[in-house]
Parts: C-alpha cells; sequence; structure tokens
C-alpha cells in the first residue's frame, strides 16, 4: 500500500476542504471519496438546479427514516399517513450526496452563519476558548471571498468559497414587490426600504445579530454567475497542480475499516481499507449486489481523518471497533474502545412549510428572501427562519418536489435549536455496504415547546399572506390547513407538523464534548477519544445543530480543524 501523511475519508464541506488546505501547506494528502466527481454536470454546477441536483442518480445517496415515505405495490411512492394497501414503509426519505464534494454538491447553498452561543457552548463544553465566536470569524474571513460585501473587512475576499447574495428584483408594480412590501410591514420595518431590506447581511458581525429580526437577503456559495462554489472547485483547484500541492484522489473508493497497530498501549490508525468501484454502497440507486469492488488498502503515516459526514463517520467508526461496546458485539466486531456516544445524540433543524395557491398566476417572482423571527417561546435570540417565495417545498421523497402550478407561494419555517437530540445511527450489520438503520427521535423532548415555536411561524406567515391585495387573493391554503377548512385547531395543526416535520441538516452523530462527559466522541481538536492518529471533521462533529443552517459552520469546522493539524507538527 502507498504511505500518505494524511489519509482524508470523505470530500464534503468538512473533508474536501481539510485535504485541500493539507495539501497547499505541503502535506502528501490521500483523499478517498466513494463517489465520482460530478463538477461539470450541471446540475451540481449551477446553483439554482439544486432540486435537479438532489435528484440526480449519479450523486443520490438516498437514506430512509422512520414512517412518511411507502412503496407501493405498483413500485411508485407514497408520502403521507394513510398508504394505500399492500404499501411498504420506507421512511422519511433523508437525501445525501455521494459524490466528490458530498452534500455541498447538492444542497440549496444557503451560506448562514450558526448563533454566536453555538460556538460558545463548544467553548464552554470542552474549556477550549478557541472555540469561542470572538475566535471563530477568523475562520470565516479565511475561507470566504464574499462577493456580496466588496469592501468590509467583516468578510473575506480571496478564499475559496465565493459567497453572493440571491437578487430579488422588486420591480415596480411586480407581485415580488407586493410580497416583500406585505412581509416587511408585518415585520414592523417602517421606513426601511424594501432593497435595503432585501439585501440586510445576515452574516454582518454585529453583536447584536443573533436578536435581530425582519427580512435579510440570501446567501449561498456560489458566484455572480450562479456557479456552484466550494468542495469540488476548491478541491479540483489544488489538485490541478500536483507539483505543488501533494493531494492525490481516489474516487470509486469506499472506505470499510480503519486499521490499527497494536504495538503501542493504546491503538493508533494506521490507514484505512476500501472497495474500489463504482455504487458499492447501497444507498446509492445504481447500487448492485453483485458488484463487490476490489480491496485494497493505504497507510497514513501521520494521520487518519474521517469526514464520512453524518451518517457514515459513525457507520465507519463502529465497523472499526469504536462504538458502543453491546453493539459492536452483537455484529461480533472486535472492540478498539468502547465508545457509547458514537451515532447517538444526532440532531437536526425541524423544517415545515405553509403553501398557498393565489387566485391567479404570480408574475415576476423571484427570491426567495429569508425572514428571521423569534417565536413567544425563544430563549432571546431568533429561533426562526423563514424562506418564502413563488416555490413549493414539503420535505424529500424520490422526485421532490410537487409543482402546484404557478400561483404557488410559500414561506418554508427553519425552527433552530429544537430541543430533541435523540436521533441514533446504529449499525444493521456488519457489513460495511449496508446502510444503517437511522432514527430521528424528533420531537422526543419538550416537543409542544418547538411545536408552539413552529406553530408561530405558521400563523405569522399566514397573517401576512391574509394581507394581499384583491386579486392575488383569496388564496387556497394546500397545507397545514388546508382550504376550504380555514379554522382549524391548534392541536391539528401541531399534529400536522409533528407527522410532517422534515430535515436534512443532520449533525453530532460524533460529537466533540468534554473530557467528563461519557458520551463524548471527540476533543475540541477532533481527535477521538481513545485512540492515537485519528480525527472526525465534518457535521457529525458538533455537539448541536449549529444555527438554520449547517453547511458554512461546517466549512469553518473544517478550518479550525487544519488550524489543529497543523498545530500538533510543530
Ligand atoms: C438536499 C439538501 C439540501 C441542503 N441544503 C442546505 C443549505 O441550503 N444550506 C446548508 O447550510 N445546508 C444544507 N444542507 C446540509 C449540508 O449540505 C450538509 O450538512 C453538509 O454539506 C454536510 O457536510 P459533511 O462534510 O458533514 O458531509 P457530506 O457532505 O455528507 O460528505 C460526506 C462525504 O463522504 C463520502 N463518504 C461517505 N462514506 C464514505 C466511505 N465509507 N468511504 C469514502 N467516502 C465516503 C460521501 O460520498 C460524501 O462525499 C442540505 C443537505 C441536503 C441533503
Amino acid at each position: 500500500a502507498t504511505m500518505y501523511e494524511y489519509i482524508i475519508v470523505g470530500s464534503g464541506s468538512g473533508g474536501g476542504p481539510l485535504a485541500a488546505n493539507l495539501a497547499r501547506a505541503g502535506h502528501s494528502v490521500l483523499l478517498l471519496e466513494a463517489g465520482d466527481d460530478q463538477g461539470d454536470n450541471v446540475n451540481m454546477s449551477m446553483i439554482l438546479n439544486f432540486n435537479l441536483a438532489g435528484n440526480d442518480p449519479t450523486t443520490r445517496w438516498d437514506f430512509f427514516y422512520e414512517h412518511m415515505t411507502w412503496r407501493t405495490k405498483d413500485g411508485g411512492f407514497y408520502v403521507g399517513t394513510s398508504p394505500p394497501a399492500g404499501a411498504k414503509q420506507l421512511g422519511i426519505y433523508y437525501p445525501r450526496a455521494g459524490t466528490l464534494g458530498g452534500c455541498a454538491m447538492h444542497n440549496a447553498g444557503v451560506s448562514a452563519l450558526p448563533q454566536d452561543s453555538d460556538w460558545n457552548y463548544i467553548a464552554r463544553i470542552t474549556g477550549d476558548d478557541s472555540w469561542k465566536a470572538e475566535n471563530m470569524r477568523k475562520h470565516l474571513i479565511k475561507l470566504e471571498n464574499a462577493e456580496y460585501a466588496p469592501g468590509s473587512n467583516d468578510h473575506g475576499h480571496s478564499g475559496y468559497l465565493t459567497i453572493t447574495q440571491t437578487p430579488v428584483v422588486l420591480a415596480n408594480g411586480s407581485d415580488d414587490r407586493t410580497f416583500v412590501q406585505i412581509m416587511a410591514d408585518a415585520t414592523g420595518a417602517g421606513r426601511v426600504s424594501l432593497d435595503q431590506l432585501v439585501t440586510r447581511d445576515m452574516n454582518a458581525n454585529d453583536p447584536n445579530r443573533d436578536t435581530s429580526t425582519g427580512i435579510f437577503g440570501t446567501l449561498r456559495h456560489s458566484d455572480s454567475q450562479g456557479r456552484r462554489t466550494g468542495t469540488n472547485t476548491y478541491i479540483r483547484a489544488t489538485v490541478r497542480d500536483p507539483a505543488k500541492y501533494p493531494l492525490t484522489i481516489q474516487l470509486y473508493s469506499l472506505v470499510t475499516k480503519i486499521l490499527f497497530s497494536n504495538s503501542s498501549t493504546t491503538p493508533t490508525a494506521l490507514g484505512v481499507e476500501y472497495l474500489q468501484g463504482p455504487s458499492l454502497y447501497s444507498a446509492d440507486p445504481r447500487y448492485n449486489a453483485s458488484a463487490k469492488g476490489k480491496v485494497g488498502q493505504a497507510i497514513a503515516s501521520r494521520e487518519v481523518i474521517i469526514a464520512g459526514g453524518v451518517f457514515n463517520s459513525p457507520q465507519i467508526l463502529k465497523l472499526s471497533g469504536i462504538g458502543p461496546a453491546e453493539e459492536l458485539k452483537k455484529f461480533s466486531i472486535p472492540v478498539v474502545v468502547d465508545l457509547p456516544g458514537v451515532g447517538t445524540r444526532m440532531a437536526d433543524n425541524y423544517e415545515t412549510s405553509i403553501i398557498r395557491l393565489g387566485s391567479r398566476d404570480l408574475h415576476n417572482v423571484g427570491g426567495p428572501y429569508a425572514v428571521m423571527l423569534k417565536s413567544s417561546v425563544a430563549n432571546n435570540t431568533r429561533d426562526l427562519y423563514l424562506f418564502c417565495g413563488a416555490l413549493s417545498f414539503e420535505g424529500y421523497w424520490p422526485g421532490f418536489p410537487k409543482d402546484y402550478g404557478h400561483s404557488e407561494y410559500e414561506c418554508a419555517i427553519v425552527h433552530i435549536g429544537p430541543h430533541s437530540q435523540a436521533g441514533t445511527v446504529l449499525l444493521r450489520s456488519s457489513d460495511p455496504r449496508d446502510m444503517p438503520e437511522i432514527n430521528s427521535h424528533f420531537f422526543d423532548k419538550n416537543a409542544d415547546t418547538d411545536l408552539t415555536a413552529i406553530l408561530d411561524g405558521v400563523k405569522w406567515a399566514r397573517n401576512a399572506f391574509d394581507r394581499v391585495p384583491k386579486g392575488l387573493g383569496p388564496w387556497k391554503e394546500v397545507h397545514p390547513c388546508p382550504s376550504p377548512n380555514t379554522n382549524c385547531t391548534d392541536v391539528e395543526q401541531k399534529e400536522f407538523i409533528r407527522l410532517q416535520a422534515y430535515s436534512h441538516h443532520a449533525t453530532s452523530t460524533c460529537q466533540i464534548g468534554g473530557d467528563n462527559d461519557k458520551m463524548a466522541v471527540l476533543d475540541s481538536k477532533f481527535r477521538v477519544r481513545g485512540v492515537k492518529n485519528l480525527r472526525v471533521v465534518d457535521g457529525s462533529a458538533f455537539p448541536k445543530v449549529p444555527g438554520a443552517f449547517p453547511v458554512l459552520p461546517t466549512f469553518m469546522l473544517s478550518e479550525k480543524a487544519t488550524e489543529s493539524i497543523l498545530a500538533d507538527i510543530k
């Protein structure tokens, strides 16, 4: 097997930039990625094609949680709570991307900072002040190229992650202007101009940022031509010059386990074993059980870094003997370290939507724009992120989204910081090609408080919608209170939200935590507890889901890990 200084498993927003950064610092890196490179596929490369990207079989990894999506007898899909006879339950569809660049290649690209309190929480539980929000902004400045904020010293301008604001064109008399005006009035924006509102910087370096509410522009990791930036573009730019940057990318390589040396008292990661071949993971819609792949090994002289994402990083650790001993024994996996926290305490945002159909087609409606709110149960900071526009987004199922025609208008509502953090990723078998069993346990704790927050968002949007002038309205509500039943109760609406809530922001299955926390998987420098030369660097490392959207925080986490890893060499 060839030897590299670092082996990184997975090229998402955690692993991808880390591989590029370490190579740019002069270290030899092998980046192993199960998928292939679809960077030139326009579904992926153009950010506003994100719905096509999410459905593209060349990058899709299809995971399912408990309830909601069913396979019908005729081979189709049913989504809902009254499946037809004979349908087989699949669960909530939870898309991921198995491709060079990971989910940052098919996500909607919304790039929002987490709350400062999310960073400060990590500093508090670990005693490592380098995680404090005031110390994390430098990572944003290093990685971003904030095209939307030229000249601002609070933002970076030479990083790999170009961020732009999706324009909302407020032509006089357009329906967009009417909607934004209605929303502005509902937020009490007063005399602030609409153009100012739709370009407000949600990532401003403002001590009051997390308590500010109202309308903001939508930031995305793409350039002004709409081209997606981030993982794939940064990796490609780095590998283009192999003489300068010693980065090797090996695609179609599904890592099956970490190899350890037992020569010292602490197990030490030496390298990895993988299977080489296309579509070897069963979440891939092109998976063929009879194509087994070719076994290979790679050795790391310094470290192995796992960055397989929130479902795969805990699976890889467990398959390698790091996880709850009881579970590993069940599958006859020799225990390297009994770490009970691996694959537990999974966190997520909850998302729902209010969708309405106007009385006529909507004209010139673009967007979306963001509305940040504080619900009646918020603790001081804003806890709802709404994105509103002429769209219909009700969660995921293969083939999403449903098109309700040209009169559709929606506010999708993301709940920041829900209480429940009880999701699990459990092995189904010891076969690395099997998907793990995933259970979100949404609304497991303080459910009514979270449901109240989300319902506040629904009611706020409904109230705003009701202000539209005649001609645009009257509306027909698709949900949560389907017309003509405009009198549905809070209990009915909460039940709808509870059943229908979806998400795509799962984190925290290999959490950073304090030394006294038995469930902590990582220390504050991303090192896996109980072993040497092994770290996890991806969304699974967050102890809580960061803010309303995890991708920008994960890019920042990757910079933080770069700093920690390079510091350990000196
Ligand atoms: C449809 C969708 C829309 C989203 N929209 C947004 C948004 O607008 N804004 C936002 O902030 N967030 C959004 N997210 C979430 C966000 O994109 C993810 O949280 C983030 O990209 C996760 O990064 P990661 O590095 O943790 O993991 P991933 O991006 O999942 O990367 C993991 C990588 O590891 C590879 N891998 C896994 N197992 C193995 C193995 N055994 N061997 C080799 N390689 C392996 C995978 O192929 C993948 O490339 C969205 C997610 C989805 C699915």
